[in-house]
């Protein structure tokens, strides 16, 4: 398919209270694109609604509003041909502790109405590397193992979507290489890739398109490149010799005096030099008794972009 894997506009989910519970509105109005064959990152900090938009788009959560095409298909008007679209491999290990790997990929297959002929359950169990351990029950894996099987799990109907949420939270350096390598793999075969994670640097290296979402809405959709542009933010903090009175300026700089005394400067490294920065605090009359940088983080580009929005 050209175009989009993925189309949802005016997305809503407001979550029932239940028990007294107030309502919660998850999703408020999600407009997204996911182009065909990227590796796209949906990114955001705990609780900005990632986990409801994957489950809508896996067909495990129902939307309160809005339309979601996957695969050109409309989820209220072809929910089969929608769901068949799309592979999900979720964030909890919730696998039925007295199955097989191999029994695990024939049961999710049959669920998935996938012929016996068409079944490549050995094909998927050496992808993930767990040919030697098809015949294990499912409760001796070690976590990382029953992380491979769950990947597996999503990809027995041949999805040309999938969708990975938080495939590598708490994963050692080895599952999340294999992880990536499986990733890149399918997605050169021409899968698209969503995934979610809370790791910049990882959807630095993974992704091609980012959208970050906060408080249930979108609030930035660009490239990775394009993104990471406007991520190039640091703060130095000097401590002046003496208590300051007039505070450094100049163009591109955001100074705040912070509680102990120290101007906090913040500047784009694309825009301004720390050598800039430290002549307008010369020319501020300060004298610097310490400094040090900060880097930007995820959180600071999530404050930012939402002071924005
Ligand atoms: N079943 C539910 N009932 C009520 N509220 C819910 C339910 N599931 C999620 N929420 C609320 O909806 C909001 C979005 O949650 P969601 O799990 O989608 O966020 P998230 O971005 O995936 O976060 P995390 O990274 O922590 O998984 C949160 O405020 C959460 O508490």
């Amino acid at each position: 398919m050209s175009g989009n894997a993925i189309e949802i506009r005016g997305l809503e989910k407001t979550y029932g209270g239940s028990k007294g519970q107030p309502r919660k509105q998850a999703l408020r109005g999600i407009d997204l694109d996911v182009p065909t064959g990227s590796v796209f990152g949906l990114l955001g900090p705990n609780g900005a609604g990632k986990s409801t938009l994957i489950n809508i788009l896996a067909g495990l959560v129902v939307k309160t509003a809005g339309q979601v095409r996957i695969w050109g298909f409309d989820q209220d008007i072809n929910p089969r041909q929608s769901r068949a679209a799309i592979g999900v491999m979720p964030q909890e290990l919730n696998l039925d502790p007295f199955f097989t790997p191999r029994a695990a990929l024939e049961m999710q297959a049959g669920l998935y109405g996938v012929p016996k002929a068409q079944r490549r359950s050995d094909e998927i169990l050496a992808l993930v590397g767990l040919s030697d351990k098809a015949e294990a029950y499912a409760r001796t894996l070690s976590g990382g193992m029953r992380r491979r099987l769950l990947l597996g799990k999503a990809l027995v109907h041949h999805p040309r979507i999938l969708v990975l949420d938080e495939p590598t939270a708490g994963v050692d350096i080895e599952l999340r290489q294999m992880l990536w390598e499986n990733v890149r793999k399918l997605n050169r075969e021409g899968m698209t890739i969503i995934l979610t994670t809370h790791y910049l640097e990882e959807a630095e290296e993974m992704c091609d398109q980012i959208a970050i979402i906060n408080q249930g809405q979108v609030v930035a959709r660009d490239s990775t490149a394009a993104l990471l542009g406007q991520m190039d933010r640091k703060t130095m903090v000097i401590h002046p010799a003496e208590p300051a009175e007039r505070l450094p300026e100049g163009p591109g700089l955001d100074v705040a005096r912070r509680d102990d005394g120290s101007l906090a400067i913040s500047y784009h490294t694309r825009q301004t030099t720390a050598d800039q920065v430290l002549e307008a605090v010369r020319a501020a009359g300060l004298s610097i008794r310490d400094v040090k940088t900060e880097q930007a983080d995820l959180q600071d580009v999530f404050l930012n972009l939402t002071r924005s929005a």
